[in-house]
């Protein structure tokens, strides 16, 4: 792999090779969504690819993982092929310090909780940029939501004390559609006081298929930093 010069790309890639170093021959991996996973998934690749590495599988958390592991030759398994997943490698939006997560920037949150939550160990990969004090300060909270209920869900979360906004793509007219053929509705809170309460709250929602943060999931968060100019990858436990 060859050395990014961008400042958070090289924390991204660091991060994200810091993470496929942790993952064992013979195991079943998480694999995420996002530009940090990316890079983890191209280093497990790389490691399959010279024999350090034998006789992994993924298990992919969307379209996007699936292209990456295609292309870095790692072999893909479905959820109904397995019985368990050893470690799951994914990144995040933002991390608050007791590790609870908002994701879905990718729009990928929904398949990425049913993967990640599976697995006997979560490892979550961040630059520094991606931590918070407390979760919403930086970030809008992704909910995805069946189109035909979208604008009682936007009412029932206005209700709740959420602004919610509906994602429209990017290089293409009209909304962002899920992997799932759902929409997103992104949501501005001005604080989120108690991550698993809001987490369930809205799931409860009618026509909400799953929301963005993940709260008492994560095992460990591996965070790459640039420090005295050099990028270092340290754990969110040990500072
Ligand atoms: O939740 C996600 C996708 O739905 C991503 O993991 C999250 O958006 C972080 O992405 P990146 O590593 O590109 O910053």
């Amino acid at each position: 792999m060859s050395a990014e010069t961008d400042p958070v790309k090289l924390m991204k890639q660091q991060v994200g090779y810091a993470a496929a170093q942790r993952v064992q021959s013979g195991s079943i991996v998480g694999l995420g969504t996002g530009s940090t996973t990316a890079y983890a998934i191209q280093a497990i690749g790389e490691r399959l690819q010279s024999g350090d590495l034998k006789d992994v599988k993924g298990v992919p958390t969307s379209f996007q993982a699936i292209v990456l592991a295609r292309q870095y030759g790692i072999p893909l398994v479905s959820l109904d092929e397995i019985d368990k997943i050893d470690v799951a490698i994914d990144g995040a939006d933002e991390v608050d310090p007791q590790k609870n997560l908002i994701k879905g920037g990718g729009a990928a949150h929904t398949q990425e909780k049913i993967v990640d939550c599976l697995a006997d160990q979560f490892i979550v990969v961040v630059d520094s940029g991606k931590l918070v004090d407390h979760l919403g300060s930086t970030f809008l909270l992704p909910v995805e939501v069946l189109p035909m209920a979208v604008t009682p869900v936007m009412n029932a979360i206005r209700k709740l004390g959420g602004s919610p906004e509906l994602r429209m793509g990017v290089k293409k007219a009209g909304p962002v559609v899920t992997d799932n053929g759902n929409l997103v509705v992104d949501v501005k809170y001005d604080r989120i006081d108690n991550p698993k309460e809001l987490e369930q709250t809205l799931n409860n929602i009618p026509g909400v298929l799953e929301n963005g943060i993940f709260a008492g999931v994560v095992d460990v968060v591996l965070i790459g930093e640039v420090k005295d100019g050099q990028p270092i990858v340290r754990d969110m436990e040990h500072v």
